[in-house]
């Protein structure tokens, strides 16, 4: 890989985002894991359904199974054979003018014309009226309408949700075969930086970015090894990496990627490793270096609080997602009106927090924040969505149609 540092030496971000992904091997080694501990993490087989959900016909209602009828008068009379609650084997199968008493999930008698609510039905002693023959089948769940036997019911390369637990809990699974975690190594650069619950120098901030990454990875379910704050010294960072990249899948580091004197993060990795390219166009984000330190992947985020969290969401997740096996997933994106001018400088494509809301016509509108500094973190924080401007382009119009993206589960804000 060359460093790709040629006119503005900006790589377009759509280029950034291949280049990435290009460099990533899915992950082929897996575990088994009891379902219960199984929550986000990505599957590695298929899971073929072994049995019918439900695995039998039963009743949708909390009423009466009918038996066959040859009358046609109303109202309809049966006799009340037996009562089935939900578990129980019916004993008594239906004869004409017959039915059964009935709970919502229990097996159907033979012979179950249709189930009807009780609350449509007139019951003296053991005799129930109904005004009306309902359809046959009505309220009745048929074995396998849920999941078929033999289907596949979750694929390879699924992260698994809450609801996908659910599904194949639903099938009796107990165990499932998932990708290992992706081991990823988290720095910090910058001597200006405290850590939390010390008390501030002049001069100083608290480390932000770190907090930030760490949550999102966990959320991501990846191993996070935390390096946590090194000194802006070209000696400390070489070392830092020459031990992360022995022990990790992916390295970040967030800060010294810019063109100051203490940024010496993209020399430390080109003399250990490749740099593949270190600007992008992209607002906020420009400063992103990329590279690989043999086998271990590297990215180094900028330190400005929002364009590390915009670039880990738009450069990073992507590759953890496709190492852990997953396949990308696409931010849900739409279409909006805009509500007001929104500033943009061609060069960059542009990620501008903004707040999307459907107004009284159903229509979806947008505004981008007036406060779009790179060190506002807060900023995420008040947005629900980022305003997607392409490079190109200029100042967007109220009125205007243009495209918002939501922000990623491991990232988003609620205020
Ligand atoms: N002459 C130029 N200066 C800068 C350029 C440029 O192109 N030419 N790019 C600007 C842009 S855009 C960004 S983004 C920043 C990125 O610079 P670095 O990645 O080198 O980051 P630092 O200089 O270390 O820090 C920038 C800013 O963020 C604060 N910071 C850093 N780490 C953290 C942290 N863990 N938690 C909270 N805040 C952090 C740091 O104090 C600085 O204020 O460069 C611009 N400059
Ligand atoms: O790339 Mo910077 O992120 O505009 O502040």
């Amino acid at each position: 890989m060359t460093i790709c540092d040629v006119g503005t030496g900006m790589l377009p971000y759509n280029s950034a985002k291949q280049q990435v992904l290009e460099q990533i091997t899915p992950c082929t080694t897996s575990e088994t894991l009891p379902l219960s501990q199984a929550h986000g993490r990505v599957l590695a087989c298929d899971i073929v359904s072994p049995m019918h959900v439900p695995p039998h016909d039963n009743s949708a209602m909390d009423g009466y199974a009918l038996g066959p009828t040859s009358n046609s008068l109303v109202p309809l009379e049966y006799t009340v054979v037996e009562t089935v609650l939900a578990g129980q084997t019916p004993q008594k199968q239906l004869n004409s003018g017959e039915c059964t008493r009935i709970m919502t999930g229990a097996l159907l008698p033979q012979n179950t014309y249709a189930v009807v609510m009780q609350e449509q039905v007139e019951r003296n002693a053991d005799i129930i009226r109904i005004a009306n023959l309902p359809r046959a089948g009505s309220n009745i769940r048929q074995r396998g309408e849920d999941i078929a036997k033999d289907k596949v019911i979750v694929s390879k390369g699924c992260a698994l949700s809450a609801v996908n637990i659910g599904v194949l809990a639903s099938i009796g699974i107990a165990t499932v075969e998932v990708f290992r975690p992706i081991k990823v190594a988290l720095l910090t650069t910058g001597d200006e930086l405290q850590e939390v619950g010390q008390s501030l120098q002049e001069g100083q901030i608290y480390d932000t970015n770190s907090y930030v990454l760490h949550s999102a990875l966990q959320k991501l379910n990846c191993e996070v090894l935390n390096y946590g704050i090194i000194k802006d010294d070209l000696d400390v960072i070489t070392d830092t990496l020459t031990e992360a990249m022995t022990q990790a899948d992916i390295i970040i580091s967030s800060g010294g990627v810019s063109v100051g004197d203490a940024d010496f993060v993209k020399t430390a990795l080109a003399q250990l490793g490749d740099v593949a390219f270190w600007k992008v166009a992209m607002k906020p984000g420009k400063p992103f270096a990329f590279g690989k330190l043999a086998d271990t992947v590297f990215f180094g985020l900028p330190g400005n609080p929002v364009s590390s969290v915009v670039t880990f969401q738009q450069l990073v997740i992507p590759a953890i997602e496709t190492m852990q096996g997953q396949t990308p997933q696409s931010l849900p994106t739409f279409w909006a009106i805009a509500k007001e001018r929104i500033r943009k400088r061609p060069g960059r494509q542009d990620f501008q927090r903004a707040v999307y809301h459907t107004d009284h016509n159903g229509q979806l509108m947008v505004r981008a924040l007036s406060a779009q500094g790179s060190g506002m973190l807060t900023s995420i924080q008040k947005a629900n969505c980022l305003a997607l401007l392409d490079a190109p382009r200029e100042d967007v119009l109220p009125g205007e149609k243009i495209q918002i993206s939501l922000f990623h589960p491991a990232l988003q804000a609620s205020s």
